[in-house]
């Protein structure tokens, strides 16, 4: 946002300053300096985190850095004797820029918003929203062709054009005597220091990435997850940390998880996974039966589980996994539609109109999409051109990775089929060839 100062924003929000920085450590004292630690102590407030120490601060703000985070801090400009420190802002947001899977392995920089709090002694009176449209207006004049976010709460994006576009399950699985599977995986599985993560994760992540549409790039607190470098509910070490790498034909890694054991009062006795990446779907079956050779536990839960994981179909008795939840995780806001579209592969041929309504004027309009089964040309369409679909905004980002389906969304009465068949004709043109999958949350 570049609009530093005293800003009589719309909305009704007045005597608010805002302002606009980089995380950052005062070099005089070595520690993060004022406006960052004053940044840090308000989102812990609004998302129920405890204090940080000072080292895990340190640690956070070098996170933030590492991440490219640009930060947003609201002021109040009244202070009241005992308050909360007048350098603490009453609301917060952040962005950053990580590179995203559009589908083929398509790398497209994708504008990421994250930290959006509002202190509740200061709620309800437009400050996410002014936040919010002044940082789309900007992503959008910066050339991003869509912001995304992962949600605290289901209900507040959509209104601001976000939709749904991939979701994390979270499972549990039997690993309990007559765990099979269908086929003997290679095994090529072997136990690993966690540290050793640090140098193969990443690597390994970024291939994985380019075969999982959704996929973006993650922010540092992953890799210090699943090296056992930090827990984030504790901000410390965490020891219990335990890892194992899978190796391809030539001895490369190309998948790995950590893990942890959840401590003897859990029944049953259960392992939880902090990260699990595979590349191939070799080392995907290889690491889970690796997991469930693990001896004194009998259930391994993992929260970001993909959408079509082919895991039940891996084993003999698919009831072994269970879906504890289901949960929307990545949210597409699509800021320029041509550039958005045509940056995606399209693997069915074939021309589609949509009309397209944004309430906040950034991206709607009536648009033809002609694909040639690999790529689509995207152009305005006149007002005379008749849409196959209308729809909004929002339904738009849901559509963008192939996550939701069209046909699905005209059910439910979110997107309106103007020429029968039209859903179904998109429905194919939309998918990617497997379901969006980003194991992130940001
Ligand atoms: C991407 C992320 O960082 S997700 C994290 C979101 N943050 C949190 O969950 C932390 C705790 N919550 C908060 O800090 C605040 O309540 C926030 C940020 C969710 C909302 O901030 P506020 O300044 O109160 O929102 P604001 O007054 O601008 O409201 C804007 C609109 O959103 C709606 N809204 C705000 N919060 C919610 C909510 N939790 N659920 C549903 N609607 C909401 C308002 O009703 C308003 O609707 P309208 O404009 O259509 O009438």
């Amino acid at each position: 946002m570049s609009s530093d100062g005293d800003v009589n924003y719309c909305w009704g929000v007045t005597n608010y300053r805002f302002e606009n920085f980089k995380p950052a450590f005062d070099e005089s004292t070595g520690a993060p300096d004022e406006r960052t630690q004053g940044y840090f102590a308000s989102t812990s407030v609004g998302f129920h985190d405890v204090r940080s120490t000072e080292d895990a601060l340190k640690n956070r703000v070098e996170r933030a850095i590492a991440d490219g985070r640009n930060l947003t801090a609201v002021y109040a400009q009244q202070e009241y004797e005992h308050a909360l420190d007048a350098n603490v802002p009453v609301a917060t947001f952040a962005w950053f820029e990580k590179l995203v899977n559009v589908g083929g392995g398509r790398l497209v920089p994708g504008h990421l918003i994250t930290w959006v709090t509002v202190r509740p002694t200061h709620r309800r009176r437009g400050l996410l929203r002014s936040l919010m449209t002044t940082d789309l207006a900007e992503a959008k004049a910066d050339g991003y062709p869509f912001a995304a976010l992962t949600a605290t709460e289901g209900g507040i994006y959509s209104r601001f054009g976000f939709g749904v576009a991939t979701w994390a399950h979270s499972i549990e699985v039997d690993t309990s005597p007559g765990f099979k599977m269908v086929h003997e995986p290679d095994r090529r599985v072997e136990m690993c220091l966690p540290s050793e993560l640090r140098e193969l994760a990443p690597k390994i992540y970024s291939e994985f990435m380019r075969t999982s549409p959704g996929a973006m790039e993650r922010q540092q607190t992953y890799i210090e997850r699943a090296t056992g470098a930090l827990n984030t509910d504790t901000g410390e070490a965490d020891r219990g940390v335990r890892a194992a790498l899978h190796f391809d034909e030539q001895g490369e890694a190309d998948g790995y998880v950590s893990y942890k054991f959840a401590g003897w009062s859990k029944n049953p006795p259960t392992i939880e996974l902090i990260d699990f990446v595979a590349v191939t779907d070799a080392a995907y079956a290889s690491l889970w039966s690796f997991l469930a050779a693990i001896d004194l536990s009998t259930r391994v839960t993992f929260g970001e589980s993909a959408e079509d994981s082919p895991l039940p179909w891996l084993l003999t008795d698919s009831r072994r996994v269970r879906t504890v939840s289901t949960e929307d995780n990545i949210w597409i806001r699509i800021l320029d539609v041509k550039a958005a579209l045509e940056a995606r592969p399209w693997y069915v041929p074939g021309t589609l109109v949509l009309e397209i309504d944004d309430s906040l004027d950034l991206a709607g309009g009536r648009y033809t999409i002609t694909s040639d089964g690999e790529n689509a040309v995207v152009e305005t369409a006149s007002d005379s051109t008749p849409a196959d679909l209308s729809l909004g905004i929002a339904e738009l980002g849901s559509l963008y990775f192939g996550g939701a389906d069209p046909v699905i969304l005209a059910r439910a009465g979110r997107i309106d089929e103007n020429v029968p068949g039209a859903a179904v004709h998109a429905s194919s043109m939309f998918n990617l060839g497997r379901m969006p999958y980003s194991p992130n949350g940001f």
